[in-house]
């Protein structure tokens, strides 16, 4: 009798167990994904009068579905139709396809404390940046081999609250080596940097335009680009002259002197020589360079739209440090405005928002480039030796709109330059603009608030004692920020769990 009951209980018993696995299974995994997000539905509408769309800003809303943009319906089209899913209405707030930063050291691993991947991507959430692409130096040790990537995405796992991708170094180590740089390609890193200047950092050599030339070949396979650091050491007169000490390292103009706009055109001329062959039919046809943080307005900007004329396959970003201060206006002793190339004259910054606003100059990233202050040298003020860089993650969408009030910048604008191109750029098909199908990067934003940046204001990134922005006013104030249907942000709160996906090419 009794081994009969087992016979009928164990079974059932058995079930039972599976049915509540499965319970425990299923909440576990739900609970994870309530982690990731202030929303708690998979299936919901964004409201506003105001979204930006690559066909213009409408008054509609966007429906959004498991992380993807699945429709958007004109505000006159909606009237009668029956919704599924929550909706948030934005009211008047804006509705932006989410910036997508192309170029930021989060420094990590191995220098988490100059920044490092939580606090990198909470600022960067915090700022309505939903993907940003790590540049593979300043972090130790410098991300130039498979082997490097893969530490690079080791630190990323679970750490990183918006999308990251990486680029590749282009160093003398591997520049001739086509195996070890197509490895490193092969692992999914976006596209290669270089630089044609010392970078600052032992580990990641400067390169020569036959290592460019090399890497672009590899590169064309791939139909990647190659990012450059477009800097020329010409030992002039005054660069030696500052170097001896006879000038004063603490006045900003020495600094400025030390790096003149003929070390940009220098090293622009001997790249738009190497571009020729990104044309239809050249050796290098399927590459593409792209020019980061272009500071001279001048002689290296007219060799760029020679090149783009010709049919190169060329693009270049300027940053918003060189479009909100002018070296007329930096203090003596004030380092945190030290970076390279440097900031210019007041003139050099209105032909920089005239080339932008014409096209010529193709998107915006934010070179953020931390360190700690004491490298920083906050009270010695010598300009010769601060680290050179700017910290400005977190503000980057309130201050290219706060200082192209003046020029009458628009959203679509702000959509081109840090959200469609850099998208291009970086490979991101599904993402960089508010459309059908793609993923859902947003950023909801009040482009007329001000805010003041003083000590109490909340910043997310690690150092800001070094930001040149800190005591500023600007506008425009970030409500909220959603990655692939995540609401990652919202009014000075983060998801719980950093939900961000590494992004790596395939
Ligand atoms: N190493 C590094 O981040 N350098 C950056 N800083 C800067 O101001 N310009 C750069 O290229
Ligand atoms: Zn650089
Ligand atoms: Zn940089």
């Amino acid at each position: 009798m009794d081994y009969m009951l087992q016979w009928r209980v164990l079974p059932l018993l058995t079930l039972l167990a599976s049915f509540l696995l499965l319970f425990y299974i299923q909440n576990s995994s739900k609970s994870s994904q309530k982690e990731c997000s202030l929303l708690p539905y998979q299936h919901y509408w964004i409201t506003s009068k105001r979204i930006v769309t690559p066909q213009g800003v409408i008054s509609g809303s966007v429906e959004i579905k498991e992380g993807k943009i699945l429709s958007i319906v004109k505000e006159e089209d909606w009237q009668g139709k029956s919704k599924v899913g929550h909706i948030v209405d934005y009211e008047e707030a804006v509705v932006m396809p989410g910036l997508i930063d192309v170029h930021a050291h989060l420094d990590d691993p191995g220098r988490a404390e100059w920044e490092g991947f939580p606090s990198g991507t909470k600022a960067a959430a915090a700022g309505g940046i939903t993907t940003l692409v790590d540049m593979p130096l300043n972090s130790f040790p410098s991300t130039v081999s498979q082997e490097t990537l893969k530490l690079k995405i080791k630190a990323a796992k679970e750490r990183i609250y918006v999308d990251v991708g990486f680029w590749g170094g282009l160093v003398l180590e591997n520049a001739f080596n086509a195996s070890a740089l197509e490895a490193l390609l092969n692992a999914g890193v976006l596209g290669l940097k270089s630089f044609m200047c010392p970078s600052g950092i032992n580990d990641f050599p400067m390169t020569n335009s036959s290592h460019i030339k090399e890497g672009l070949s590899v590169l064309a396979k791939y139909r990647r680009p190659l990012l450059v650091h477009a800097e020329i050491q010409q030992d002039s007169e005054i660069h030696l002259e500052a170097k001896d000490g006879s000038d004063d390292a603490h006045s900003y103009s020495t600094y400025l002197k030390t790096r003149p706009p003929s070390w940009e055109e220098a090293a622009i001329r001997e790249l738009v020589a190497v571009t020729k062959e990104t044309r239809s039919g050249g050796l290098a046809e399927g590459s593409h360079l792209h020019i980061v943080h272009l500071s001279d307005s001048s002689s290296s900007l007219e060799l760029i739209k020679e090149a783009k004329n010709g049919g190169d396959s060329i693009t270049v970003e300027t940053c918003p440090h060189y479009l909100a201060f002018s070296a007329e206006e930096i203090h003596d002793g004030d380092t945190r405005f030290k970076c390279a190339p440097p900031i210019r004259d007041a003139a050099n910054k209105e032909k920089l928002w005239e080339a932008l606003l014409e096209g010529h100059i193709d998107m915006l990233s934010s070179d953020h480039s931390p360190t700690v202050p004491e490298l920083k040298l906050l009270d010695d003020g010598n300009f010769l030796r601060a680290w050179g860089g700017i910290s400005s993650l977190q503000f980057v969408l309130p201050v290219t709109w706060s200082y192209g009030q003046k020029y009458g910048v628009t959203l679509e604008q702000l959509a081109l330059w840090w959200s469609e191109r850099p998208a291009k750029l970086a490979g991101q098909e599904l993402k960089g603009a508010i459309a059908t199908g793609n993923l859902a990067d947003i950023v909801i934003w009040e482009p007329d608030v001000e805010f003041d940046l003083n000590d109490d204001y909340p910043v997310y990134f690690k150092h800001p004692s070094i930001s040149a922005y800190m005591g500023t006013k600007l506008s425009g104030r970030v409500l909220a920020t959603f990655v692939r249907g995540n609401l990652v942000y919202k009014e000075g709160k983060h998801a719980p769990a950093a939900c961000g996906v590494p992004i790596l090419a395939r």
